[in-house]
């Protein structure tokens, strides 16, 4: 077990809206270093977890701590630890990229050099560089990938991203998925999403949250072995038919080797999706 201090700990957290409870007696442990996936359906409390650790939003009880400090004491010193993309990102249109990274790293007090070293930096790992028309003409995608970008321009050790994929089609999902995989190992990651295939592509620890309650965290392999569904071995063969219909002969006697049950041959993977309905259906029953 480890000791080391997560980069979000939260626990009992309770958050009340005059009748409607958001949150009930949520417990976290956002690991330093992982890319954490904060799964749940819509209205299950993901952006008011969120707002609370960003200090936007008061609990009505427990606790949350980023990197061992209460966030509702937390001063400049641990905001600046922090990066934030919300769910619906504001822009100027009128700005460039360079011009956005610019102006967020003047907020952020950073000096002339350091912007200009971190944004060229952000913009070709956002795959923005060279780009030179106004924010305002960008497609969905290239908005999420320069507020991914501008949420980094303060190095943050933490970086919080409310449903950042939700409205990209699947080209745009895989680019901002491919950014926030390649901050693995550099920063920790906290993204919520209700997109299940998203937390299988990137995330290595999970948490299942659904109508103000953690259904379960754990790491992602964990999650995935709990369901009971088994990966499958594809095999593509080429060559002639007679070729390949020997192959398939063949294969029993390879499979009983080494001592593998076969099964029938066909191509899916262990699926987070069973995981999630299995827990999700158990709430609700
Ligand atoms: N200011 C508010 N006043 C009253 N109820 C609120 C308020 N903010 C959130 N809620 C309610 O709290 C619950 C959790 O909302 P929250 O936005 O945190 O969910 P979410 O998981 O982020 O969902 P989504 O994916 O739809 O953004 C919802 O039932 C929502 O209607």
């Amino acid at each position: 077990m480890t000791t080391a201090t997560p980069a979000v700990r939260v626990q009992a957290l309770g958050k009340r809206f005059k009748d409607k409870t958001a949150l009930d007696d949520v417990d976290l442990d956002v690991p330093e270093g992982s890319i954490f996936g904060f799964l749940g359906p819509n209205g299950a409390g993901k952006t008011t977890t969120i707002r609370i650790l960003l200090g936007l939003a008061r609990a009505t009880s427990g606790r949350a701590e980023i990197f061992g400090q209460d966030v509702t004491a937390a001063g400049n010193d641990l905001r600046h630890q922090v990066g934030y993309l919300p769910d619906v990102p504001g822009f100027y249109p009128w700005m460039t990229a360079p011009e956005f990274l610019r102006f967020t790293g003047k907020l952020f007090g950073l000096s002339d050099d350091v912007i200009a070293e971190r944004s060229a930096a952000l913009l070709a790992m956002a795959g923005l560089e060279g780009v030179q028309h106004k924010v305002g003409g960008y497609s969905r995608g290239m908005k999420q990938r320069l507020g991914i970008a501008q949420a980094l321009m303060n190095a943050p050790r933490l970086l919080i991203l409310d449903e950042p994929t939700s409205a990209l089609d699947p080209a745009g999902r895989k680019e901002v998925l491919d950014m926030i995989n390649s901050l693995r190992g550099r920063t920790t990651v906290l993204f919520s999403t209700h997109i299940l295939a998203d937390v299988q592509r990137v995330c290595d620890e999970v948490a299942i949250l659904c109508d103000g309650h953690v259904l379960t965290q754990a790491p992602l392999h964990e999650l995935l072995a709990r369901s009971g569904a088994q990966d499958r071995i594809t095999v593509e063969a080429s060559g002639s038919e007679q070729a390949r219909a020997r192959f398939q002969e063949l294969l029993p006697g390879i499979a009983a080797q080494a001592g593998v049950d076969l099964g029938p041959v066909v191509a899916a993977e262990a699926n987070l999706e069973d995981v999630f309905l299995t827990l999700v259906n158990g709430e609700h029953r």
